[in-house]
């Protein structure tokens, strides 16, 4: 009898190995997290083997102390941290160079040059993306060119390329299997999520090797055996990290919305097989793809969402824990005019400035420790209005929208959600939701879920919000948001 499944979540700050049963119930769990690396402004890298060695770690750890063996887990899914980009030697398995995470904002003006050229529409068309530093194919680019040797050894067919997926699955199977599945690909801006192929034209503007690229394969699939724990485990299950989640959060049907609050934000509405274009500024993208057929969603990415959290607890050092601010919330007034713009690493959706930078304004000598933190906080949620405000303009209505991530546990946060997007907000039970959707494609792929709606019926609320808040308040809060980031935008 094989009861559970084992998930991998490798994120952005932190790997996760996380054991559930067949109903989706979280039985243990281990985190571990490891450092971020900052060589330059507006550099963000990780080191491979931290990324490599937290995910093994945490999978050790979390078999030992749930006392599970590896005979009873049915299959291993993995979920990550999207766009992250690593390339290695197909014969040693070394990278040639740190992961550049999604973050990382060091091929904008490349970016930039592709757009001034007219490259957008054609790219858009193809991928459902954007031009923009946050994807995969301009990193590659990077490496390539300026690594020495790197381009001469990819054109000999000699390295590999991965998203965190791809790598991590190399490892664990020993060399064995380069895959990745097709939400990952559909994060590249190489992938053609149209004819569901990498893309000949899009190699070729990019100048990538075709010979670098894993072959994609569905989300729920056969990704190999991995051999490291004692016994062997099938590999049944990856998606891209915030996929996983409108996965975990049972959103299988059309127009069903969520939004993860981790490091950033990504706020997903499955559109079906429609692989709806945006007219404003937000992607499109692969939702998942079970027995050859894709199923699509519109996102808006916002980058810092959580992370404003953090930098407010290590950079200002405001207060010790992000649990903390909670506290400090309730005793504070909306109406303080305080406003915090966290474009920390530039804005994403529906700005997509890489250049603009972050600012407080609005502070008089009523304002301390609490009207920041707040401010700070209710930034998320009013980026969240940007974004649902896009999808309206998009012909879009969403009435209710599932929350998870980190920054998702906290109910004043949640309250104030519904406050400000005037819908009503809902928490699952399991909020490890992009575990529990890698975990869900991995029992598909081994039959212990016989369709979707089966998991969909899995899910569980464990808190609901309406919104409570005047109508007048939400708009007067709302245009003081707007003037706020007028001012840090560069590209208008
Ligand atoms: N109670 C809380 N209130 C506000 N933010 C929180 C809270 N708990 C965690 N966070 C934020 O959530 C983020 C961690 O969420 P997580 O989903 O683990 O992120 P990731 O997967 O991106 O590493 C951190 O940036 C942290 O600041
Ligand atoms: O690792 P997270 O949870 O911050 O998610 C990051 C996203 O996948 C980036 O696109």
């Amino acid at each position: 009898m094989k009861p559970y499944l084992l998930s991998i979540d490798q994120g952005t700050t932190s790997s996760r190995a996380i054991i559930f049963d067949q109903q989706g119930n979280l039985i243990h769990s281990a985190s571990q997290e490891f450092t971020q690396h900052y060589p330059q402004n507006g550099w963000v890298e990780h080191d491979p083997d931290d990324i490599l060695q937290s995910v093994l770690n945490t999978i050790k750890q979390t078999l030992n102390e749930s006392g599970i063996t590896v005979a009873q887990i049915s299959a291993i899914g993995i979920c990550n941290q999207r766009e992250t980009t690593l390339i290695w030697n197909k014969k040693t398995g070394k990278t040639i160079y740190n992961a550049i995470v999604w973050q990382d904002r060091r091929t904008a003006q490349y970016c930039h040059e592709l757009s001034e050229q007219g490259h957008g529409e054609l790219i858009n068309a193809k991928t459902g993306l954007l031009i923009d530093a946050y994807f995969s194919a301009t990193k590659i680019r990077w490496i390539l060119d300026n690594v020495e040797g790197a381009r001469h050894a990819a054109e000999q067919g000699e390295l590999a390329f991965g998203t965190v997926d791809t790598f991590l699955l190399w490892h664990l199977t020993e060399g064995q299997s380069h895959f990745t599945d097709a939400t990952n690909a559909s994060r590249t801006l190489l992938y053609n999520i149209h004819t569901h192929s990498w893309d000949a034209e899009l190699l070729a503007l990019f100048d990538i090797p075709r010979s670098m690229l894993p072959e994609v394969k569905n989300s729920a699939d056969d990704f190999g055996t991995c051999h490291l724990f004692g016994a062997p485990l099938c590999i049944g299950g990856i998606a891209s990290d915030q996929q996983a989640a409108l996965i975990g959060q049972g959103c299988f049907t059309e127009g069903m919305a969520k939004s993860t609050y981790g490091t950033g934000c990504f706020l997903m509405v499955n559109t079906g097989k429609l692989a709806l274009t945006s007219h404003n500024k937000l992607l499109t993208t692969i939702a998942y793809q079970i027995d050859g057929e894709a199923s699509y969603a519109i996102e808006g990415s916002i980058f810092i969402a959580g992370a404003a959290v953090q930098w407010m607890r290590d950079n200002l050092h405001l207060f010790r824990c992000a649990t903390d601010t909670e506290d400090l919330l309730a005793k504070t007034n909306l109406n303080h005019g305080v406003y915090f713009v966290p474009a920390l690493t530039g804005l994403g959706a529906p700005y997509w400035d890489p250049d603009a930078r972050g600012a407080i304004s609005g502070l008089t000598r009523a304002s301390g420790i609490n009207e920041i933190v707040s401010a700070g906080i209710q930034s998320v949620g009013y980026q969240t209005k940007d974004l649902l405000a896009a999808i309206e303009q998009d012909g879009i209505s969403i009435h209710t929208m599932r929350i998870d991530g980190g920054m998702a546990a906290n109910n004043w946060f949640m309250q104030f959600l519904a406050d400000i997007l005037a819908i009503n907000i809902e928490r699952p039970v399991t909020v490890e939701t992009s575990a529990l959707g890698a975990a869900y494609l991995a029992g598909l792929h081994k039959g212990l879920f016989d369709s979707t709606a089966h998991i969909q019926q899995l899910w569980q609320a464990e808190q609901q919000r309406q919104p409570q808040l005047d109508r007048e308040v939400v708009s007067a809060l709302y245009q003081g948001w707007q003037d706020a980031v007028r001012k840090v935008l560069v590209c208008q």
